[in-house]
């Protein structure tokens, strides 16, 4: 069944990016822009993505019960950094790079160190004010020398999966998907809901 989710997100990268693994998994998605006008989320709490991603999906679920309201909440781990990011990786970022370049500030971050990384999403789908699954998905893998890749942006043209040579943005997208922290996330969200198989 095509299901039509809502994506609960301030972010409109993580919109696009949710929308078009949705698409691939044969399903429909849009933001909540779409049905309500712009929200202030409440603030996140430090103490986990899965807690983080149930208030967002709840908080729009409660002005639209009727609707299927996804919501994710992710995070970047460093070996080299075990204390650093995590749950908190859009707020350290963003007070760490205010208007530049995250990608080039993370290949220099770790040079001279481990370049490892855990990518991790959950995600949580929320009807009728209740949250009903929760999704989980992460990629490993290292932060490249450099930025590679046009076919996708952001973390996509630093990050290269465990066992690959190629950066995510230098893969076709059948192959990137399969990568994706929050690909894996969405499709495991759709396994439970019997949603996803691999005769897509
Ligand atoms: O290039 C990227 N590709 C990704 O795949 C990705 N996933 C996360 N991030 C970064 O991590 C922060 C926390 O994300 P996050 O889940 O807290 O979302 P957010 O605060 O941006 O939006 P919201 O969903 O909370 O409204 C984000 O701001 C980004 O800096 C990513 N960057």
């Amino acid at each position: 069944m095509k299901n039509n989710f809502i994506i609960a997100t301030h972010n409109i990268h993580k919109i696009k990016e949710i929308e078009t693994i949705l698409n691939f998994y044969h399903q429909h998605g849009v933001g909540y822009r779409k049905k309500l006008p712009q929200q202030a989320f409440p603030p996140e709490s430090t103490e986990s993505y899965e807690k983080n991603a149930k208030a967002k999906a709840l908080f729009i679920s409660q002005q639209l019960p009727a609707a299927k309201i996804i919501a994710d909440d992710s995070g970047l781990e460093l070996l080299a950094f075990p204390g650093r990011y995590g749950v908190q990786t859009a707020r350290e970022l963003t007070q760490e790079v205010p208007d530049g370049d995250l990608n080039d500030y993370l290949i220099h971050l770790v040079d001279g160190k481990s370049r490892q990384f855990i990518m991790k999403t959950t995600i949580a789908l929320a009807i009728n004010n209740q949250v009903v699954k929760i999704g989980h998905g992460q990629l490993k893998g290292t932060i490249a020398h450099t930025e590679r890749g046009v076919n996708a942006t952001g973390f996509d043209r630093i990050f290269i999966p465990a066992g690959e040579s190629q950066t995510l943005a230098e893969m076709d997208q059948p192959t990137r998907i399969s990568y994706l922290h929050r690909a894996r996330a969405v499709k495991n969200l759709l396994d439970q809901l019997g949603e996803a198989n691999e005769s897509y």
